[in-house]
């Protein structure tokens, strides 16, 4: 199949990538121009594992092809994909300005019938609004159908090539057929729905996800209170298959470019509707607050702030990628600035991307793990990479001015502790809080 992905970001490039694997021919448009010189040379802009293997073998064997210019995309291809962003508004709405911009170009260049298939996370109601855009510049036939996209960063190939399943919201048998048939070689776990269901189930999906997160992060802080360890409680709730063990990780919150934006407009969307998501505001609320209990357990173990070094390991929302779209890390450093601290920090991959979004000077960051915790009074570990989690605790503790730990994703175990005489402190597991700092004062 000959298609155009429209939108060469996370979502969009990756899209493009695995669909021109399975044998599809594909052009990937942005119209950053930057972006899509980098992409002609084989350069993948975005840390995604896997990804820049695919990318140069099929640029090598002509499937896939990138431009800036969306008529060729769309004269080419006789299905387009809509995979532009769709951030948050200051009232937490989806901005849907590049979407409905794209619906425009795209009905400008038409030449016959087209598939237009839209993977950007839209509210309800949206892609009825993007047929009527197209249907006020163009006669040419057309069909919307809404397929969200469910990939996660950092195993997004892995992710696009076994989906979970496939939504196809979609509105006639010409559509469904072109599109079930692009997905096939993918899963046959296919849920075809009608367009407002597609839609729903991408933010019911996500909101569900954040609600799992807030949950166990509300338990964790009240294990903390009553001397229960949130690990076992996770592990013993999620071999309940109505429950399952994924998403009980406690820790410091979500962040990212979706969990956030997506519980913020599903909010919107109910309240548009005239109906108060009671359970969802309370998710995101628990969320905010999350994100702080860190420095509550900085500042029961150090006192005040003012003038103490506190070493910050992992910088990107999560492991496994350079985003740091709403990264916890971002609001955990500008507290500690706020409070006087100097802030030393390190992330394998995502320093870069985290001084372009960090609007304030006076971190200083370190070229490794170690050397940003030099003579610290405490580290925080905020995103679980690897190389963290491996981390020799007794080189942690002999590189301090005070071996102080506060592990914010739980990702030490008792027999690595046990080995160290770190004053540790996690999220929701007491039991293994060691050591007080009178001992080395
Ligand atoms: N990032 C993720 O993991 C996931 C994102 N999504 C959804 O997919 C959508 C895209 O997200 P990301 O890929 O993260 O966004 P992104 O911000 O990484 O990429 C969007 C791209 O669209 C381009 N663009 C914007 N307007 C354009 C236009 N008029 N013409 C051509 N290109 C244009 C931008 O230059 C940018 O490269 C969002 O709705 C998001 O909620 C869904 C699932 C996963
Ligand atoms: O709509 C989207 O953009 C995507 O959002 C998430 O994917 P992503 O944001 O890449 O990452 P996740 O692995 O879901 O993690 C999101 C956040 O939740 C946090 N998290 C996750 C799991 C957990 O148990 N605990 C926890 O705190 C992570 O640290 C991270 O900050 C969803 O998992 C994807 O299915 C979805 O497609």
């Amino acid at each position: 199949m000959k298609l155009t992905v429209v939108g060469t970001g996370y979502v969009g490039l990756v899209s493009g990538v695995c669909f021109s694997e399975i044998g599809n021919n594909v052009i990937c448009i942005d119209r950053d121009a930057d972006k899509i010189d980098r992409l002609k040379n084989g350069e993948v802009p975005i840390y995604e594992p896997g990804l820049q293997e695919y990318l140069v073998n099929n640029m090598n064997n002509g499937r896939l092809e990138f431009s800036t210019d969306i008529k060729y995309g769309v004269k080419e291809s006789d299905l387009i994909i809509i995979a532009v962003g769709t951030p948050s508004l200051p009232n937490g709405e989806a901005n849907l300005a590049f979407v409905e911009e794209v619906a425009r170009n795209i009905a400008v260049e038409m030449n016959g019938y087209k598939v237009i298939m839209t993977k950007s996370t839209v509210p309800v109601g949206t892609n009825e609004r993007i047929k009527e855009i197209i249907c006020s510049i163009t006669d040419h036939p057309f069909d919307v159908v809404s397929v969200p996209e469910f990939l996660r960063e950092g195993s997004a190939v892995k992710d696009t090539f076994s989906p979970d399943r496939v939504v196809i919201g979609v509105e006639n048998k010409r559509a469904e057929e072109i599109v079930s048939e692009l997905h096939k070689p993918l899963t046959d776990k296919v849920v075809v729905t009608d367009i407002r269901s597609a839609e729903m189930i991408k933010y019911a999906s996500n909101a569900f996800l954040a609600t799992k997160i807030s949950f166990i992060n509300e338990i964790a802080n009240i294990c903390d209170k009553v001397g229960a360890d949130v690990s076992n409680v996770a592990k013993g709730m999620g071999y309940d298959k109505r429950i399952g063990p994924h998403f009980l990780n406690a820790g410091i919150g979500y962040g990212g470019s979706c969990f956030p934006k997506d519980t913020d407009a599903l909010i919107q969307i109910a309240g548009n509707a005239d109906y108060d998501f009671k359970l969802l505001k309370a998710v995101v609320d628990v969320n905010k607050h999350q994100r702080y209990n860190i420095l509550d357990k900085l500042q029961q173990v150090l006192g005040n702030l003012n003038g103490k070094k506190i070493a910050i390991w992992g910088l990107a929302f999560k492991p496994n990628t350079d985003d740091v779209r709403d990264a916890p890390a971002n609001e955990v450093i500008t507290e500690l600035l706020k409070l006087g601290a100097d802030v030393s920090a390190y992330d394998p991959i995502a320093m870069d991307n985290f001084k372009k979004s960090l609007d304030q000077d006076g971190v200083s960051w370190s070229e490794t793990a170690f050397e940003a915790v030099q003579n610290a009074d405490a580290v925080c570990l905020l995103t679980e990479w690897d190389e963290f989690k491996e981390a020799d605790l007794n080189q942690l503790e002999a590189a301090m001015r005070f071996p102080v730990l506060i592990d914010g994703r739980n990702v030490f175990t008792q027999e690595q502790l046990s080995e160290s005489n770190l004053i540790y402190h996690s999220v929701g597991r007491p039991r293994l809080q060691q050591k007080e700092l009178e001992l080395y004062v």
